[in-house]
């Protein structure tokens, strides 16, 4: 994984079976502290996510989904359940996965210039052993591809708020990762700069079939953006319901919120979420827009497996 800093790859297990997802999260639980003090925050989660996919994660406040991204990124071992990322059980840091987080001003090294910052993540895992033409050339395509050209020389308290977390999406995608999280990413920008950052993220999506996981708290985002929509429920969370997203591509900011199978889909999280996304107990449940809106706090008859 990279973010502000390169971190020692680290994987047990077996090889990804043939068929299998990239990401596998398999009955994950996790309880901070222990005895009197102990709090669960999440519950028997279980979903799947494929190479090539988007997937975002949204939820009521406190379901988890910090503590769910740092068990999936290796910062954290689940108290329950196992992660494999390629068929390999997480337990510390993977290779092949990168993060970027809300706080780009924090996650960007200020006395480093762009080209400096997105080269940051090619200092270790398999960047180390790249000759230095090559990584000259994998950090200005990387500054390319999220718009940056022209600003390689430039400190990140030169840019403003959207163009930095460009540069932290830029080191990112230097690492050339098979899984990319991102959490919550452009809560801290202004509703154009996010429009902007949102049609980037789906453009580098389509050109690189990069997988990305997406947690937001923005119902439109997580419609707009996404193959599929995974809601958890309220503390201890558990999937709620995995909504597959049929929108055409490419995506765009006004016609395709306009579409009625965005609208009803949006709705659909929507109620969920204001449900805590419960449904009647009997466990996740699956839908899309051909479900009729009103049906998705309850999705009866929907159950997903
Ligand atoms: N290090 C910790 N120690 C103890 N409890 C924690 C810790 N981190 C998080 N929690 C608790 O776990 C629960 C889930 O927190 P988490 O931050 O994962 O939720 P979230 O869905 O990301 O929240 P939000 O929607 O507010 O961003 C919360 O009740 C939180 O207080």
């Amino acid at each position: 994984m990279t973010t502000a800093s390169a971190s020692t790859p680290s994987t047990t297990g077996s090889a990804r079976r043939v068929g299998e997802p990239l990401l596998v999260v398999d009955r994950v639980g996790h309880v901070y502290g222990t005895g009197a003090t102990a709090h669960r925050a999440i519950d028997e989660l279980s979903f799947a996510v494929e190479a090539g996919e988007l997937v975002s994660i949204v939820g009521p406040s406190g379901a988890g989904k910090t503590t769910l991204l740092r068990v999936l990124a290796g910062l954290m071992r689940p108290t329950e359940g196992t992660v494999r990322l390629s068929g390999r059980v997480v337990d510390a840091v993977p290779p092949g996965m990168a993060m970027v987080f809300q706080d780009y001003s924090r996650s960007l090294l200020p006395w480093l210039t762009v080209a400096r910052n997105v080269a940051f993540s090619l200092g270790g895992g398999g960047g180390g052993r790249r000759g230095a033409a090559e990584r000259a050339g994998i950090v200005q395509e990387s500054i390319d591809a999220v718009g940056l050209t022209g600003h390689e020389h430039r400190y990140p308290w030169q840019l403003s708020g959207g163009m930095q977390q460009r540069v932290a999406i830029a080191r990112a995608l230097a690492y050339r990762p098979s899984l990319l999280l991102m959490d919550e990413p452009f809560a801290s920008v202004d509703a154009q700069t996010r429009a902007g950052l949102e049609d980037l993220v789906l453009g580098i999506q389509e050109r690189t079939d990069v997988t990305i996981l997406f947690v937001t708290h923005d119902v439109d985002e997580s419609v707009y953006l996404a193959d599929r929509v995974i809601v958890l429920s309220r503390p201890p969370s558990t999937v709620a319901a995995e909504l597959h997203v049929p929108l055409p591509s490419p995506r765009d900011q006004i016609g395709t919120k306009e579409l009625p199978a965005f609208v009803s889909l949006r709705s659909q999280v929507a109620r969920l979420i204001q449900h805590g996304g419960r449904s009647d107990g009997s466990g996740p449940s699956t839908t899309s827009a051909s479900a009729p809106a009103d049906a998705a706090p309850h999705l009866d008859g929907e159950a997903l497996r």
